[in-house]
């Protein structure tokens, strides 16, 4: 299907997502233009992974309206427009069939399927795929087992294999957890050269720590409780003990955005924010 660029690639409006009886997330608005780069950030179980869900076309909202690359969640068919969506997920990494080859996990991002069976490739797309892995330190792992691989080495995978199709919108959900600090570096290094390319696809990276935001992903969209912090939030029990639901809090510039006061009131702790060059931090106070 034709992408119409002129459409943002990302348009939610007024959602809410509810779940055995529990809102999950209320009121999120956002607007994603093409080739805008995004972190998506946010205390633990604030509703990151269900947002991104719907943004990948995988969950429906409750209420409210989502948009994805010009078609509606709901009113358009998701199979016609999910190969120009690139993901990296949790949930993806268990996809797999237990012996794929993590090359073939790669290549097969271009038919968005998980399981290479009888679909064919060119020479030049496993070259693509290969020349990804090595972008990312893992060429070594052609021709091994998805099952054999550590977590840092199965993330690494999967954002190759967000890169592989011509996405218009790639979703990072989490792509540094598990790595090591060389991992984790390079890593942020090889997106940084992504976001730099010049490119209409737009990209999501979903995060809750400011360590982890490669350079070029110049807005945020900050996720928290309907009310107050997260200390306070353990005390608003809206309904069978559960907290308050997530909804999107600030979106703009980190520099707006990573505030001391925004984020101590967010993870309810005295914190010092950093900002050196490019990078971010951000720890407790003593
Ligand atoms: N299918 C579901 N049924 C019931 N509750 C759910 C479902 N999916 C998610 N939740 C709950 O919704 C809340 C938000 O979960 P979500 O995974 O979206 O948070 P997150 O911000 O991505 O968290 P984390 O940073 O820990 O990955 C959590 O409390 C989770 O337990």
């Amino acid at each position: 299907m034709a992408i119409d660029h002129s459409k943002p690639a990302v348009e939610i409006h007024d959602v809410e997502f509810r779940r055995r009886k529990r809102t999950i997330i209320t009121h999120v608005n956002l607007t994603i233009q093409p080739g805008e780069k995004w972190v998506l950030f946010g205390p633990n179980g604030i509703g990151k992974s269900t947002l991104v869900s719907m943004m990948a076309t995988r969950a429906f909202p409750s209420e409210g309206t989502v948009d994805i690359l010009g078609n509606r969640l709901g009113r358009v068919d998701v199979f016609s427009y999910r190969n120009r969506i690139g993901l990296t997920s949790a949930e993806l990494a268990s996809a797999f069939p237990l012996d794929e080859d993590p090359l073939d996990a790669v290549v097969t991002a271009l038919n968005a399927v998980t399981g290479r069976w009888r679909d064919t490739y060119t020479d030049e797309d496993c070259a693509k795929a290969r020349s990804l892995m090595q972008r990312f330190g893992i060429s070594y792992l052609a021709g091994k087992q998805m099952w054999r691989l550590s977590s840092g080495e199965r993330t690494r995978v999967l954002i190759c294999r967000a890169l592989m199709a011509q996405s218009d919108l790639i979703i990072l959900d989490e792509p540094t957890t598990g790595l090591d600090l060389g991992g984790r570096e390079l890593v942020l290094h090889a997106l940084t050269e992504v976001a730099a390319e010049d490119s209409p696809r737009a990209m999501v990276l979903v995060t809750h720590r400011l360590e982890e935001i490669p350079q070029g992903f110049d807005h945020v969209a900050i996720m928290g409780r309907m009310s107050g912090s997260e200390l306070e939030a353990a005390n608003v029990i809206v309904r069978d003990g559960d907290p308050a639901p997530g909804t999107i809090l600030y979106t703009g510039n980190l520099e707006g955005g990573f505030t001391e006061e925004r984020l101590e009131s967010l993870f309810g702790i005295p914190l010092q924010v950093v900002h050196a060059g490019t990078r971010w931090g951000a720890f407790a106070k003593e």
